[in-house]
């Protein structure tokens, strides 16, 4: 039977073992495993108890990020973790690749970053492939045509046994944006104005398609940070049809296809975008010209305005509890608020593009007197190209920190926080109470409107956005 389907139901039917029933989910033939130190411990203890090894080691991806001190090594050669659990987590992944032969980017590897960003960096990341990792933003890798879903410690050992993930088949979202982006508004800008429009239960047990163009129009990177955020919108996973942009992005990375075996795969992979006539459970639409610089004023990443906009009357008592957590006020601007911390990076906004895009701001003026920055590459590979154009001086004139490869202070989890009561522009993805540490309140936005805190010390519009306001 052929009918036309959409991108997601063709990686699913490519990849089902087991079709779900009532009463079983499917069973998923698995591509691609990333794994990293956090969720991964009690997995393969799990296997050491039954006595199970490892299905397909050469498919398993590991890497080190969330726990790895940002600082430099010690003279000794050793990191300065923040805590013994910090360098436990570290030394078990490092013992469990090696012993069920694990192909791991530690310490010392041109590949190490954060998970998200290296699976691509590397070509390991590729279109029509299902890939699971024990971390919620798996969708990232979505913005190249694959089914990625994130997992819990559980699935990990299941997925690390067998290949293999039990399923039920999600409901598809359609979220097609028309027209253009205005001058100076970038991918963060347009997810965090998505998931304002839907909420952060609009994805609920959907993978979402973006499409439209807006969404072809955008380059891998930017297409990343839009996947990136899916699960802020509470979706099992993000796609965008991979195509030309994809392929070009692809092509020449270590773990691409090459040669004979390239040209091939880009045939498999035009097949994949979605048919005309296609259906899913449900479209939504975004104008893409209504898309204005858009910050965070809550505790959720759906809690959003354009930044020149006031503060929104809270909705119910967690709104409530949120502007008071934030020290906002209804009606009140943001624009003008003292910032204490800037933090670019994160599997959001720590690539290339993203660190020139806050460099570009910095190369005028330097950071404010009272204001930290922090500028943390999301790989090893991204700090060398900063580097080999001169960013990281950029960064370090303007006086801004600049760091090694890692999570840092997207999650308060490798010493690198803010303080308790501080305001932090951040580029990350999540703006909970306590994620950058105890009492410390975030506001999400891009890397231009970060630097741009930075600089002025406190939350500032770009001018292109005051005159779209006019
Ligand atoms: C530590 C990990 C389990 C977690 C996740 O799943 O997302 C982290 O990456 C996060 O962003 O909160
Ligand atoms: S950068 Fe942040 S969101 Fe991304 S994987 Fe690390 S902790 Fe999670």
């Amino acid at each position: 039977m052929t009918y036309p389907r959409t991108l997601f139901e063709k990686i699913w039917d490519r990849h089902v073992v087991v079709p779900e029933t009532a009463d079983t989910p499917a069973i998923l033939y698995i591509d691609l495993h990333l794994i990293h130190e956090v969720t991964t411990p009690q997995a393969f203890d799990e296997l050491r108890q039954r006595g199970l090894g490892v299905a397909r080691p050469q498919q398993v991806l590991a890497t080190l990020d969330h726990s790895t001190p940002t600082l430099p090594a010690n003279p000794d050669g050793s990191h300065p973790y923040v805590t013994e659990q910090a360098a436990r987590q570290v030394a078990t992944l490092e013992r469990n690749c090696h012993e069920f032969g694990i192909e791991l980017n530690g310490w010392g590897s041109a590949h190490r970053g954060i998970v998200h960003v290296i699976g691509p960096e590397y070509g390991a990341t590729q279109p029509g492939m299902t890939i699971v990792c024990g971390d919620s933003h798996t969708a990232t890798h979505g913005a190249f045509g694959a089914l990625a879903f994130g997992i819990g410690t559980t699935e990990v050992g299941h997925v690390l046994a067998t290949q293999c993930l039990l399923q039920r088949k999600p409901k598809t979202l359609a979220i097609e944006v028309d027209g253009e982006l205005r001058p100076g508004i970038g991918a963060k800008d347009l997810i965090l104005h998505i998931i304002g429009r839907i909420g952060i239960g609009g994805g609920t047990g959907h993978v979402i398609e973006y499409r439209g163009k807006a969404i072809e129009a955008l380059s891998m990177e930017e297409r990343m940070t839009v996947c990136n955020m899916s699960i802020e919108a509470g979706a099992r996973a993000g796609l965008i049809a991979p195509d030309a942009t994809t392929y070009a992005w692809l092509q020449g990375r270590p773990k691409a296809p090459a040669g004979a075996d390239w040209d091939r795969a880009v045939q498999a992979w035009h097949e994949l975008a979605s048919d005309p006539g296609a259906r899913y459970d449900r479209v939504v639409h975004i104008d893409a010209g209504e898309v204005m610089p858009t910050i965070t004023y809550g505790t959720h990443p759906g809690m959003v305005i354009p930044i020149g906009e006031a503060v929104p009357d809270a909705r119910d008592e967690q709104e409530r509890k949120a502007l008071d957590y934030m020290r906002f006020q209804s009606g009140q601007s943001l624009l003008g608020e003292k910032v204490d911390v800037v933090f670019v990076g994160s599997c959001t906004n720590s690539r290339l593009s993203d660190l020139r895009e806050a460099a570009a701001v910095l190369r005028h003026k330097p950071v404010a007197t009272g204001v930290r920055m922090l500028v943390v590459p999301g790989s090893v590979q991204i700090k060398a190209e900063a580097e080999a154009e001169g960013l990281d001086k950029v960064f370090r004139q303007a006086g801004a920190e600049w760091r090694e490869a890692g999570c840092s202070m997207c999650i308060g989890m490798n010493g690198d926080i803010a303080g308790p009561g501080q305001l932090v522009v951040s580029t990350s993805n999540r703006n909970f109470e306590g994620r950058q540490g105890p009492g410390v309140r975030t506001v999400l936005a891009s890397p231009r409107i970060a630097a741009l805190a930075a600089v002025h010390g406190c939350i500032t519009a770009p001018d292109d956005a005051m005159e779209i306001a006019a």
